[in-house]
This record gives C-alpha cells, sequence and structure tokens, in this order.
C-alpha cells in the first residue's frame, strides 16, 4: 500500500512533536511537509531534528511550500490558524485532521463548508478511551436522568488556552443530547458569588490548570446517598497521535466530508 504524504501544522508544538515522532514511525506514512508560525523559532530547521534523526523536511511558515508535497494535513494548534489551513487544503484537495479546540460556532461552520471540497475528520479528542467513555456517558445520562446532578470537572497543564477543554464540551453535549437538552440551554461555565441553589437541569464544568496535566477529564452524577463518576485521564499526548494517524488511514478512500473519531472507530 501506498504511504500517505502528511504534514503537520504546529510541528514545533507539544502535538506538532508527537505527530512527527508518530509519523516518522509509522510504516504507512510519510512526513511531507511541516508547518509553524513565522515566529517559531524553529522555522527553518528539519521538523524531526528534536528525534535527532533529521527527516529531510523543513519547517515552513508559507503554505504553497509546507504543503506542496502533502496528501494530509494534520493540524493541532490555534483556531485562527486551522482556519488559515482550512482555506488552502480545501482550495488544494488536502486532507485533514482537525485537532484544534476552541473555534466559535463560525469556524465550525468553515469546517463543515470546507468538508464539501475535501475530507475531514475533526475532533476535540481522538483518543480511543475518550471515544469509547462518551458512548459510557450517554448511556449514563439516560439512566441518571432525574435526582441526579451533572457537573463536569476538567483539569490540564498550564500551557492551554482555552477552557472548558474540546473534550468536557463533546463530554457535555454526549449528556445533554442523551437527556433530550440543548447544551447551550443547560450548561453552567464556573460559579461565584451568590449563586442560588443549583438548577436541576444544568450541566456545570469547572476547569482546572496546573503544571504538565496531559488531560483529565471527570462527568459526575451527584444523587442523594450517592454518587457516581466516570473518569478518563491522558497519561501521554501519544494517544491523541495515533489517533490522528487512524483518522488518516479512514479518510484514505474518501475525497469530501466531515467525519469524527466516532465515525473513525466505528462507534456511532
Ligand atoms: N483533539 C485532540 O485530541 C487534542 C487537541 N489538542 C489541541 O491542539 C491544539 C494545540 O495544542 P498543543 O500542541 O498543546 O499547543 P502548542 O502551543 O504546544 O502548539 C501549537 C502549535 O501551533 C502553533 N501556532 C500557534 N498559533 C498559530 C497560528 N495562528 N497558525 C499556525 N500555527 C500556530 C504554535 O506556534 P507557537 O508556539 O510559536 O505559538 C505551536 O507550534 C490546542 O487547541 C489543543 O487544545 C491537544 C491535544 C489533543
Ligand atoms: O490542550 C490540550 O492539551 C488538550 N486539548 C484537548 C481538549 O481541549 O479537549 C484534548 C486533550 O484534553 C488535551
Amino acid at each position: 500500500m501506498t504511504q500517505m504524504k502528511i504534514a503537520v501544522a504546529g510541528a514545533s508544538g507539544r502535538m506538532g512533536r508527537m505527530l512527527v515522532e508518530a509519523i516518522q514511525n509509522a510504516d504507512d506514512a510519510l512526513l511531507a511537509g511541516a508547518l509553524d508560525v513565522p515566529s517559531a523559532p524553529e522555522l527553518g530547521t528539519d521538523a524531526a531534528a528534536f528525534l535527532g534523526k533529521p527527516a529531510g523536511v523543513l519547517i515552513e511558515a508559507d503554505l504553497a511550500k509546507g504543503l506542496a508535497q502533502a496528501a494530509y494535513l494534520i493540524d493541532f494548534t490555534r483556531p485562527e490558524g486551522t482556519l488559515k489551513h482550512l482555506d488552502y487544503c480545501a482550495a488544494h484537495g488536502i486532507k485533514m485532521i482537525i485537532g484544534t479546540t476552541g473555534f466559535d460556532e463560525a469556524g465550525k461552520a468553515a469546517i463543515a463548508a470546507a468538508a464539501k471540497k475535501t475530507a475531514i475528520v475533526f475532533a476535540s479528542n481522538m483518543s480511543v478511551g475518550v471515544n469509547v467513555t462518551l458512548k459510557l456517558l450517554e448511556m449514563a445520562a439516560k439512566s441518571f436522568s432525574h435526582g441526579y446532578d451533572i457537573e463536569i470537572i476538567e483539569a490540564h497543564h498550564r500551557h492551554k488556552v482555552d477552557a472548558p477543554s474540546g473534550t468536557a464540551l463533546m463530554m457535555g453535549e454526549a449528556v445533554a443530547g442523551a437527556l433530550g437538552r440543548k447544551l447551550d440551554d443547560v450548561a453552567v461555565y464556573g460559579r461565584e458569588g451568590i449563586t442560588g441553589e443549583r438548577d436541576p437541569s444544568s450541566i456545570g464544568f469547572a476547569a482546572i490548570r496546573g503544571g504538565d496535566i496531559v488531560g483529565d477529564h471527570t462527568v459526575l452524577f451527584a444523587g442523594i446517598g450517592e454518587r457516581v463518576e466516570i473518569t478518563h485521564k491522558s497519561s501521554s499526548r501519544v494517544t491523541y497521535a495515533q489517533g490522528s494517524l487512524r483518522a488518516a488511514r479512514f479518510l484514505r478512500d474518501k475525497s469530501s466530508g466531515l467525519f469524527d473519531m466516532q465515525d473513525v472507530l466505528g462507534l456511532r
């Protein structure tokens, strides 16, 4: 089988490096390009230099140069970066795997529109564990639909810029959907001061930031006399990188369409 020619955006970032390493170690993938912002100190250097084994691929800021050889772009950057890459990829038929979080509604609509021109997997969490947990949450939410308060607690490293995490929001969507509620109508993002008693239909979010926590998520169903907690903890970013490669493999035979990791993992 031919190798997938994959470029990585944000190549010198935490996820970018994980992805470069995963591609270098995969028999069915070839690192075909690397992008980063013009101010990145690593610009112009070999994307795999940090592994001590150069790939012969330089980190570029220019999209035409960085994507010239690529059939896929894996993008874990920031919404404004991803949306710029999206336009280019849609215009040039480059498939995308988008892991970036923190999009507003307009950003999500732009991704859906681009998926009419190229194939895209877009998911706030690429790990198998989190995606299976989403199914467990749907089941639990249906059983705890009355008499249980639902709160979502997430913890991440000190460098994370968006809150709540994309995963916490996906978990909120899964739980709200199973209960026939709209997350926008019931979400409570943090509490302070005289808040009044808890609205029983609400879904609360709390975000913790500190140190090098890779990503912890707990959904709490709190009743009278008991509580159930469903928790996922990532101990390494490798799970996100491997999930992204699975997503690229899933896109091999697709030329357009918007998919998520539930599609990739056959969980829908
Ligand atoms: N879906 C999933 O499974 C996962 C999603 N994520 C998400 O991925 C994203 C990146 O996370 P992480 O790797 O930790 O972050 P980092 O900050 O370590 O990496 C982001 C990279 O993108 C670059 N970048 C920043 N702004 C832009 C821009 N406007 N255009 C292009 N590139 C840009 C950064 O450059 P510079 O450092 O110079 O600013 C950096 O190289 C986040 O949104 C995070 O939530 C993370 C892990 C898993
Ligand atoms: O920024 C991170 O690190 C992570 N971001 C994703 C999110 O916002 O859910 C996925 C994972 O939790 C790590």
